[in-house]
């Protein structure tokens, strides 16, 4: 470990004690706004055929790409080219292109109002659907885990979050940032990600093994984080910290350009998203507000508020 990495223990969900677990994850939180999570559960082949194919969607050629571009969309489904998003307040676009999944119809229910159908590269790609259809299930059951441990360690009932997140408006992102060297960098100052915060409740993050991913820790240093091989790292979303009146931070991260022996490469990650039901309304939660603490925000809808963010990363223009 070098002097600058982020210090933050592998958190087992498989071998610690509920109690216990969801004790740590919420100091880790408190302290770091991040948490690394081992022994997730998430079946190692399914990741890898997951990882098999993002690789080979993104080498595709750039029109083939695009045919799964939805123009108007915000960016929420399909393909997103490289250029495109820019973190908030930044100079230079992202050094990133990526693919969205999001909830697929179950049940019989339809989608709630404002969650766009999902596109699938299938012509392109057989078994692309069938792969992210599973990963997105595997990912919203282990962030209501996680969730559940998170409402532990909040003295809230343990299923506080069923209800707000019932068919939310998760997002799985598959996340290509090419070789530096082929990169256009005509903006002075790109980075694979600036530094940004999550708009989400939690994000669940694989991928994060190949260098890049920094944490701003409270004293204002910037601190690698390096999660064991296959471990999960988590964070706090801006929508939780809200939730929570900051009890709960949500942390600024970003993605450095890589040392010059890994320009060559190319970096994947996959980010799930774990949003809320589209018409929650967001208010501090009762036992977040203190004298201390006062109240920081006022209430409003996820949707609204997701637009709100959309917006001002470049995604969106309207409100759908
Ligand atoms: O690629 C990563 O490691 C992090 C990506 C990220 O922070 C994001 O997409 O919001
Ligand atoms: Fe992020």
């Amino acid at each position: 470990m070098t002097e600058n990495d982020a210090p933050i223990p592998a958190l087992s969900i498989e071998q610690m004690p509920a109690g216990a677990f969801a004790a740590a994850l919420g100091r880790s939180f408190r302290d770091y706004g991040f948490a690394i999570v081992a022994d997730h559960g998430i079946p190692p082949d399914l990741v890898a055929q997951g990882w098999n194919l993002t690789a080979r969607f993104f080498a595709l050629p750039e029109a083939e790409k695009r045919r799964y571009l939805v123009e108007g969309g915000g960016g929420q489904r399909g393909y997103t080219p490289f250029g495109r998003e820019i973190a908030k307040n930044a100079k230079a676009h992202d050094l990133k292109e990526f693919w969205h999944v999001g909830r697929e119809p179950q049940g019989g229910l339809p989608l709630p109002d404002g969650m766009p159908a999902n596109v699938w590269p299938d012509e392109a790609l057989p078994g692309f659907r069938a792969c992210f259809t599973r990963l997105f299930d595997q990912f919203d059951r282990l962030g209501a885990r996680l969730l559940r441990a998170i409402a532990l360690d909040l003295a809230l009932d343990p299923d506080w979050f069923v209800g707000p997140t019932r068919q939310g408006n998760s997002i799985l992102r598959l996340l290509h940032y090419p070789p530096i060297a082929d990169a256009d960098r005509t903006e002075a100052g790109a980075v694979r990600a600036g530094a940004h915060e999550d708009i989400n409740l939690i994000t669940l993050l694989l991928g994060a093994e190949e260098a890049g991913l920094q944490l701003l820790d409270r004293t204002g240093r910037w601190r690698a984080i390096r999660p064991p091989e296959g471990a999960l790292v988590v964070n706090i979303g801006d929508m939780l910290q809200r939730l929570t009146n900051h009890v709960l931070p949500s942390t600024t991260h970003r993605v450095v350009n890589p040392a010059p022996e890994r320009q060559g490469l190319s970096r994947y990650s996959m980010p799930f998203f774990l949003h809320l039901r589209p018409d929650f309304l967001i208010d501090p939660l009762p036992g977040c507000v203190t004298a201390a603490n006062p109240r920081r925000h006022e209430p409003i809808t996820a949707d609204d508020y997701l637009h709100e963010r959309l917006r001002e990363i470049g995604l969106t223009g309207e409100k759908r």
